[in-house]
Parts: C-alpha cells; structure tokens; sequence
C-alpha cells in the first residue's frame, strides 16, 4: 500500500463523540448563525438547504428548523456540513470542541506515517470539520500526520465507486495502492468497486454491523498496511 484512506465516524472516532459534541454545538447555534449571516457566509448554506428542501421561500429561521431535523435524523447533506463545520470552528477555537479518537488510532497513524504510508481523511464532514478534529485531537493535533482531506464537495457521496476514484486521481495513487479503512459496508463496497482495498472497522457499541465479503477487525493495531 502508498496510501491509507480513513473514514471518521465509528472508524477513527467515537459515533457518540460526533453526535453529542459537533451536532449538539451545531443544533444550539444555527438559528443565530443563519439569521446573523444570511447575506454573508450562511447564504450558499440557506440557497442549498431551500433547494434540498423543496422550500424556495424558507426563511432562516425555517432553515435553522429544516437544518436541526436533519442533524436529528442525520441526514448528512452538504449545506448541513458546511454550516456544522463554520460553525464549530468557533468552538474548537474555543477549547469547548476537540477531536475525540480512539485510543488505537493516533499509535497507528504515527506509525503507518514513519513507515511512508501517506494518510488522507474521507468524511462526510466538511474538509473544515475534518481539519479541526484532528488539530484540535484531544491529546495533541493529529493534524501533521495527514496529507489530504476529501469531503462530499470534493469528493462526491461516500457509497459510489466515482467517488473513490476521483480520490484516487487527485492524490496520484494507483487504486491498487490505496487501503480504506471505513466502518460502514456499503462506502467498503464501493471503495472495492473502484478498485481499492478495504478492511471494516467494527468497533465494540458502535452502530453499524460487519458485512461479507471484507475483511473487519476491531482496531487499527490488528491492520498492517
Ligand atoms: C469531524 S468531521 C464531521 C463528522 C460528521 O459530521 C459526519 O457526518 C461523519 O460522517 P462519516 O462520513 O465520517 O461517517
């Protein structure tokens, strides 16, 4: 392998961390920021969510309502991202926000690092969010270590095998090289598709369940790239 590709949610990070900590920062401060910022950083976030919605003439306070309905379903749609992402930016800024990760993963990246393996994110949080999370990782930034982050802005949706290869393209690494670490079955079904290797993370109370025909382990010390 030249590259590892890992996913955020359930893989290197608690779901519960994601949804209590990001969500929760998110759902408290969306009605101020959408009416605060309506005509500046929040309007590409009001113009998608109207047309996500099929609500042209929503005002910012029915979007912060439609936005708060998605974070409660987790419908991860990328006006929700980009206004999570801005938003808890402040936060992590803040010292109320950090990057929680489990403790097998900051071991495994330095390593797989020093072995040469260059390390990229693939989230459906935003590349912001993404930053953020490993900078401000709990414990000291795990920022360093990563060459690249893909989003569903850069990247495209995290089930479709174009997605993946568009990865592939822009970090110049033959799909063959890449291994993706994800813990949800059907972005490792899509990943192979395009030609990736691939290993399912299934950790201990995490919500999604293992599915042939990949490979699943519980850390990333069990995983040698
Ligand atoms: C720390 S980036 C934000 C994480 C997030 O909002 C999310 O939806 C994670 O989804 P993933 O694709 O990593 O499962």
């Amino acid at each position: 392998m030249k590259a590892v590709v890992v996913d955020i949610e359930g893989t290197t990070s608690p779901t519960s961390s994601v949804r209590a900590d990001l969500y929760g920062y998110t759902r408290a401060r969306l009605p101020e920021w959408l009416a605060d910022n309506a005509s500046g950083a929040a309007a590409s976030v009001i113009a998608g969510t109207r047309e996500l919605a099929g609500r042209p003439d929503a005002d910012p306070a029915e979007v912060a309502e439609i936005l708060r309905e998605w974070l409660k379903s987790d419908v991860k749609a990328e006006p929700l991202k980009t206004a999570q992402g801005i938003i808890c930016a402040a936060g992590f800024r803040a010292g109320a926000l950090h990057g929680e990760f489990f403790p097998d993963v900051a071991p495994a990246l330095t390593t797989w690092h020093e072995a040469g393996l260059r390390l990229y994110v693939y989230s459906s949080g935003s590349v912001r969010n993404q930053r953020d999370w490993f900078e401000f990782a709990r414990g000291g930034a795990l920022s360093p270590l990563i060459s690249g982050y893909f989003d569903l802005s850069s990247a495209g949706p995290k089930r479709e095998a174009a997605s993946y290869a568009e990865i592939a393209s822009v970090i110049g690494v033959e799909p063959a090289d890449i291994l993706f670490l994800s813990d949800h079955p059907d972005e490792l079904d899509a990943a192979v598709e395009a030609g990736w290797s691939a290993v399912g993370i299934h950790r201990p109370g995490e919500p999604n369940p293992p599915r042939p025909p990949h490979r699943w382990v519980e850390t990333f010390a069990e995983i040698r790239p």
